[in-house]
């Protein structure tokens, strides 16, 4: 499979510009968090590699065609979409909106249906319906939806957003994992989760593509700091680098991380 690219894509709407002229060449494999400040364009550019978005100018190509050609079965085969928010049209149980989930890209498989289920932790709930789920609940059906296709590219707006803190654990480890083998690329709040866990930071700003770089690397950037407009604290601790808001952008922040121990499983290293 060939990657997926966004080729100088614009959108507006009713006059406002949403993403300007952003270009991003996403690869077969890896796990990329889009980070950014409320409004900054991540889930208009989430929506618009998904095909849910149409760009104003620009392309999306997936592989050598443009995304808009793939035909909708395949498109679905290919490529897995988690929306921030999602309600369906009828008010089915578990069991029914993952079979949906399955049937978008291809042919349903009973198997894939129960695993996708069990590995979301829904087995207890398969009956319950859509309208008697919580939030966290709800989010955890979603992504079972999609990673029962088992699709070689997944693409997740905020799949953690209400999620408790074990479920949340897990899912992000579960998606720093699937990257190693697959494409995984997710909008994510929780900075300190994205930079211990996944490879690459792409950082969106005021619908602009600040920076786009190796999670290592932006760490220590101040454009994250702008960006936010908080001044970050760099902390090194047991469980890996931490990002500590700590006041006015123009603060200096101290420095220094460790290695990111949900990268590749090592324990982290001491504090320094
Ligand atoms: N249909 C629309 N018409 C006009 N403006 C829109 C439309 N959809 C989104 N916007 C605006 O575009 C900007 C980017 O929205 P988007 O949802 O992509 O941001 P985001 O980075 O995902 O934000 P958040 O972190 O709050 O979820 C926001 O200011 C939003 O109000």
């Amino acid at each position: 499979m060939s990657p997926l690219v966004a080729d100088d894509v614009t959108v507006e709407r009713r006059g406002a510009r949403l993403l300007a002229g952003t270009s991003l060449a996403l690869p077969n494999t890896g796990s990329v968090a889009i980070v950014g400040p409320n409004g900054a364009g991540k889930s208009t550019l989430l929506r618009v590699l998904a095909g849910q978005t149409a760009p104003t100018s620009g392309t999306v190509l997936l592989g050598d065609r443009p995304l808009a050609a793939v035909p909708a079965r395949e498109r679905g085969r290919l490529l897995g979409y988690v929306p921030q928010h999602f309600s369906p049209h009828w008010d089915l149980s578990v069991t029914d909106l993952v079979r949906l989930g399955v049937e978008r890209g291809g042919a349903p498989s009973i198997t894939a249906i129960d695993a996708a289920i069990e590995s979301n932790d829904l087995v207890t709930l398969r009956r319950r319906r859509w309208s008697a789920l919580s939030g966290g609940e709800r989010a955890r059906v979603l992504l079972a939806m999609v990673l029962a296709v088992d699709p070689p590219i997944l693409l997740a707006d905020e799949p953690g957003a209400s999620l408790d803190i074990r479920h949340r654990m897990a899912l992000v480890e579960m998606l720093a994992a699937r990257g190693r083998e697959r494409l995984c690329v997710v909008v994510m709040h929780d900075l300190d989760l994205a930079f211990r866990c996944f490879e690459r930071i792409v950082l969106l700003d005021r619908g602009r593509l600040v920076a786009d770089a190796p999670a290592d690397a932006l760490f220590e950037d101040r454009r994250l700091d702008a960006a936010f407009g908080v001044a970050f604290v760099r902390l090194a601790t047991e469980h890996g680098r931490l990002l500590q808001a700590a006041g006015a952008p123009t603060r200096k922040a101290t420095t220094s991380p460790p290695s990111a121990p949900c990268r590749d499983g090592a324990e982290p290293e001491s504090s320094r």
